[in-house]
């Protein structure tokens, strides 16, 4: 159930269905049927339950809710954009089984009704909303805020871009929203996700074997899509099988943040974690560690030499590490030695310049590297590299935009946020859904960074360890709960890891 659905993958889904033998009728006739059950869990019979459908198929779902939500008992209104005469194909035939009125969308009487049905527009919204079903959005919305009026929206708010998560002109805000065979990016991807309420999957008939045979890129980020390659510790194992992760250290003002992702690596399960240290801060690294190692390392030169050690297998730059040349002179050494590594921070600002040091240097060093680059770039330092390419920064999603970058890039980018996309070169990525606003403080970037670096130490392939750091993030912050800080992060995942490993993260 993690592979996510485009618009367009949605319809082709319906298409095989329908070849497979099933009517396109009875597709929307279950689809209808399980946005009616799911309501009927909203309010009790008798009430007043408002059905507003739209010009197309999501209309027709609306119109089967609205005859089933009658048989059991309701008091059912239906609104409907447009002329009855206009439905075509499923949707008509819905129309047709209808018995009650049809009343126009324009005279839409939200009075003492204790449910809406949201049918206005699902998977082929194809433009922004005016007009009366932008005004009859308007006041679905506006009666929520003052009544206990309970919105079911079918297959997505209506208004919300299924592909983009984007808001077109205005949407429903649901409590509930329930879609059919799979999720689709809108679903998870803000601002969507907020409009949808709770997501229910319905199964209407759309086989497993039709969704795997869409070969679909995409996926929601679950221990499911990326369980099989964490490594769990070996019974006879040591902890030189677990690899060695480096955190380098920025200079003497700059050192908290490595230490968090050199503690986070730690938690995670690499085997040994090391600073590498400036010698001019040394000191006071040396002062804050215990199990962790702390070695001095003079610029490039002296990682260089470091890294003639082959067991020092994955390494993070960029948290506290300060922007320029310098930095950039230490990935390169990273990456040249054939290390699995991780980008972040000042470390992607670095090579935000338009200069010869830019993005076509990074590119370049993650291109001739065989082990795994992850760039770990929140919103501001995604813009900053990637400004220069406009089929990245105009791309009509964050899911796409991550997806160009890491395609343009060869790294996996992980483009953090409330809904983080984890995108890879060979155009997969995962939305994960698990954060909380809580991750919202100073120095979490610089624990995930830890986390997927641990990961890679321990050998994970560079899609799967970002997606599991992710995750794990998200886990580790919902275990904590309000109040938390990035020290407590690494210090939250025994926890969320005993209940992964034995429980599957339940
Ligand atoms: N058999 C199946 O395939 C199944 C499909 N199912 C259901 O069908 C849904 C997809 O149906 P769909 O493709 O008909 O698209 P839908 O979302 O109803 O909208 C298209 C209509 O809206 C119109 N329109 C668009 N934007 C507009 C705007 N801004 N303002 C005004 N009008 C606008 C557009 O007009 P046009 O762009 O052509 O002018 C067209 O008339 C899917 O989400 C699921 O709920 C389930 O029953 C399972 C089986
Ligand atoms: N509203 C939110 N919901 C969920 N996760 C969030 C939210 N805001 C931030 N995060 C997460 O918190 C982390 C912040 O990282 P970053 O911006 O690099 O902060 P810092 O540089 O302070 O470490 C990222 O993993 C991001 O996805
Ligand atoms: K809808």
């Amino acid at each position: 159930m993690y592979e996510i659905l485009t618009n367009a993958a949605a319809r082709q889904a319906d298409q095989r269905a329908i070849a497979g033998g099933i009517p396109g009728w009875e597709l929307m006739e279950r689809a209808g049927r399980a946005v009616a059950h799911r309501a009927a869990e909203c309010a009790p019979k008798g009430q007043r339950v408002a059905v507003v459908c739209g010009p197309g198929n999501n209309g027709g779902d609306g119109f089967v809710a609205a005859r089933i939500l009658d048989e059991e008992g309701y008091r059912v209104a239906l609104y409907l954009l447009g002329p009855v005469e206009a439905l075509r194909g499923d949707a008509a035939w819905a129309a047709g089984q209808w018995k009650g009125k049809v009343n126009p969308l324009a005279a839409l009487d939200l009075t003492s009704a204790a449910l809406v049905i949201d049918a206005l527009f699902g998977t082929g919204l194809s433009r922004d909303l005016d007009g009366d079903a932008a005004a009859a959005i308007v006041a679905i919305n506006a009666a929520k805020t003052h009544t206990k009026l309970h919105v079911v929206s079918a297959d997505i708010p209506s208004g919300i871009d299924g592909d983009s998560g984007a808001v077109r002109g205005v949407a429903i805000m649901a409590d509930e929203t329930v879609t059919f065979a799979r999720r689709k990016p809108g679903h998870l991807l803000l601002p969507g996700r907020l409009n949808c309420g709770t997501v229910t999957v319905a199964a209407i008939g759309i086989s497993d074997e039709i969704i795997t045979g869409l070969a679909l890129p995409y996926a929601v980020n679950a221990p499911g899509v990326w369980l099989r390659a964490y490594r769990r510790p070996e019974a006879a194992g040591n902890k030189y099988g677990r690899g060695h992760a480096v955190a380098v250290s920025g200079g003497l003002a700059a050192t908290g943040a490595a230490r968090l992702a050199a503690r986070a690596a730690l938690r995670v399960g690499a085997g040994l974690v090391t600073v590498a240290s400036p010698p001019a801060a040394l000191a006071v690294n040396a002062a804050h560690l215990t199990a962790i190692m702390v070695r001095s390392v003079d610029g490039p030169d002296g990682l260089k030499a470091l890294l003639g050690d082959a067991r020092f297998n994955a390494l993070v730059i960029g948290p506290g590490a300060g922007v320029g040349e310098a930095t950039r002179g230490l990935i390169a050494v990273a990456s040249e030695a054939g290390r699995a590594l991780v980008v972040d921070a000042d470390g992607l600002t670095s090579f935000a310049g338009d200069g010869p040091g830019g993005l076509p240097a990074l590119s370049a060093l993650v291109r001739a590297n065989a082990a795994p680059t992850i760039l770990t770039p929140h919103e501001g330092e995604f813009s900053r590299l990637f400004k220069n390419i406009p089929e990245i920064i105009e791309a009509p999603s964050k899911l796409l935009r991550a997806v160009a970058a890491a395609q343009h890039s060869g790294a996996v980018v992980v483009l953090k946020g409330a809904d983080t996309v984890i995108a890879a070169p060979d155009g997969r990525a995962f939305i994960n859904d698990n954060g909380t606003p809580w991750l919202a403080t100073a120095g979490t970037g610089d624990v995930l960074a830890g986390f997927i670096t641990g990961l890679l130490a321990q050998g994970m392939p560079g899609h799967e360890a970002a997606a599991a750091g992710v995750w794990l993030h998200g886990a580790a912050a919902r275990a904590l709960g309000p109040g938390l800080i990035a020290e407590d992060l690494p210090e939250a995942l025994p926890g969320v890891l005993k209940r992964l490993l034995e429980h599957g993260g339940r």
